[in-house]
């Protein structure tokens, strides 16, 4: 096997007539985090589906861990850790119980007490399944699919319904996989999910990847953002290098060079004695990527 975990080429799915992916093109390179992101129905989780071997596809060429993900998939599930999007938990085990059933059942090695801690809910061992809020049989999930760090971990979006706390903590955990050398596969509609984790991105929309590449790459040539509110009887604003909107007294500044324009409005209001309220400014994000692409439809 080459350096790649996945290689994704052309792949097409249809569900009966209903083309749901139709020629997307992807590597995810071994230790990468690598983050599919699109709108509602765009086909993230048809392709995770086709990646994890439970759905074979119509045309295009899927490689995982150098196998066939369906024709090989015993091979290649026993490599992976798997995190759908809803856990088929067995609802009358205790929490240490189900990690101590998949201790049993998992070809890798971990310490149910770590796993449980690892995720925070070493308080709940005791706790039924079926007792846990939503957040905390996300992180259980999240704790099986990560058990003794796989080789490739596939998380379908794996923060859905957590605290902006917890969410955190399983970005932390998703860092220390990372460090362990696991290559991590996740979708997520929080773009600043990928931003912090992801070193490559592809945006998907209606079955198609609409843009690829490393977080650097798709944000690249974007334009950053000032936005303030002008006080009334305001004097005509200086040259920019961005681009300008007035809507009221609101301004809008979409600019390449945003410390140059940002420091000539800066001084402008200076001179003219001028408060600038609600001042905002921002480099480009993947928001207003996403934002562009899903509008392209
Ligand atoms: N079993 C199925 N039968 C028929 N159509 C399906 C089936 N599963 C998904 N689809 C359709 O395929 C398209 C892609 O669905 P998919 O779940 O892959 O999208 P997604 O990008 O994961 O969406 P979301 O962000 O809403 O979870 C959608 O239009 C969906 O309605």
């Amino acid at each position: 096997m080459n350096g790649n975990v996945i290689e994704v080429e052309d792949l097409h799915y249809r569900y009966g007539e209903f083309a749901a992916v139709r020629g997307i093109d992807f590597t995810v390179r071994r230790g990468e985090t690598f983050a599919l992101l699109g709108t509602n129905g765009a086909g993230k989780t048809t392709t995770l589906e086709v990646i994890e071997g439970f759905r074979k596809p119509a045309k295009g060429r899927v490689r995982v861990l150098g196998l066939d993900p369906h024709a090989d998939r015993y091979q290649v599930q026993a490599r992976t850790g798997v995190m759908l999007q809803n856990a088929g938990l067995i609802e009358e085990l205790t929490v240490a119980e189900t990690l101590r059933l998949w201790q049993r059942l998992s070809s890798r090695t971990d310490k149910v007490a770590t796993a449980l801690s690892r995720v925070d809910l070493a308080h709940k061992s005791d706790v039924q399944v079926d007792k846990l809020s939503g957040g905390e049989r996300r992180r259980l999930d999240f704790a099986i699919s990560t058990w003794g760090a796989p080789e490739l971990v596939v998380l379908d979006e794996p923060t859905t319904g957590l605290d902006p706390e917890s969410r955190q903590r399983l970005w932390a955990r998703v860092g220390e996989l990372k460090e362990s050398g696991s290559t991590i596969l996740l979708t997520t509609h929080y773009l600043e999910e990928a931003e912090a984790l992801a070193d490559q991105v592809t945006i998907m929309h209606n079955g198609v990847a609409q843009i690829s590449g490393t977080l650097h790459e798709v944000l690249s040539g974007r334009p950053a953002t000032i936005t303030a509110d002008l006080p009334a009887h305001a004097p005509a604003l200086p040259t920019l290098h961005g681009s300008t909107t007035v809507d009221g007294n609101r301004i809008r500044v979409e600019t390449l060079a945003l410390q140059a324009d940002l420091t000539t409005l800066l001084n402008w209001a200076g001179q003219h004695r001028l408060e600038l309220e609600n001042l905002n400014a921002s480099p480009a994000s993947l928001h207003e990527v996403f934002l562009a692409t899903s509008e392209k439809g």
